[in-house]
């Protein structure tokens, strides 16, 4: 590790889901990496936000996960930590996490979620089925800097440009309504290309799942995203 190397911390929300999946990537890819010091905690109490500089919110059911935010003011002390304040702070969500950050819920779809939105995108909850129709499926990856990076060694996705999307009840991307919003990934499946990861800002969001997958590179792409924000606002 250099002298000059930055310094963040990272939580990933445990109240609910696939925390566990997120904390070991974020792990593996922390230490691969020599330009950064990277702490990993798990988050279970709203006081915990004050001290991150970036947050993960896993897939699980957000309908569940709205319940416990409803509960000590969690929901707008993450509200207020990822939208509010000169210091926003990056927040990447996947799936139950991508339909909390989406400014747009379809309206049939809603199941009393808590929606933190910040994302100019329309989503429909379980738009590529139920559990039983759970698939994996290449990927197109977008973002130059994070398809710059190596796959993992023996990935079945050789391509630098490609990767491997692991989809569970996962909701749709109907819409993308603003040129803010960032195309990270799309997937094809004879249909036509459909956008399943976003970027806008400080925030992203994946309908699937990098974390049950051998390759770290979204991981590491976060931790990029952190550590620049995080320099960028304590000018
Ligand atoms: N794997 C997932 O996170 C599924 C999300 C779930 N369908 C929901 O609406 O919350």
């Amino acid at each position: 590790m250099s002298e000059t190397a930055q310094e963040a911390r990272i939580g990933v929300l445990a109240l609910q889901g696939g925390f566990a999946e997120h904390v070991a990537m974020l792990e593996s890819a922390a230490d691969a990496r020599k330009d950064a010091k990277v702490v990993v905690e798990e988050v279970k109490y709203p006081e915990q936000l004050e001290r991150l500089d970036g947050l993960v919110i896993p897939g699980g059911e957000s309908t569940t996960l709205s319940v416990f935010l409803c509960q000590n003011g969690f929901g707008e002390k993450l509200r207020a930590f990822a939208r509010e304040g000169e210091r926003r702070r990056c927040v990447w969500g996947t799936c139950a996490g991508l339909i909390l950050l989406s400014d747009h819920l379809d309206s049939q779809k809603q199941g009393g979620q808590v929606t933190l939105g910040g994302i100019d995108i329309q989503v429909t909850r379980n738009a590529y089925g139920k559990q039983i129709n759970s698939f994996e499926a290449p990927l197109k990856i977008k973002a130059p800097a994070l398809f710059r990076q190596a796959p993992p060694p023996g990935s079945t996705h050789q391509a630098h440009d490609e990767c491997l999307g692991v989809f569970i009840r996962a909701p749709g991307i109907v819409r993308v309504n603003s040129d803010l919003v960032q195309t990270l990934a799309t997937l094809d499946r004879g249909s036509g290309e459909k956008v399943v990861g976003v970027r806008q800002g400080h925030l992203m969001a994946t309908s699937f799942h990098p974390e049950l997958t051998s390759d770290c590179r979204w991981h590491s792409y976060f931790i990029d995203m952190v550590v620049t924000y995080k320099s960028s606002t304590s000018l």
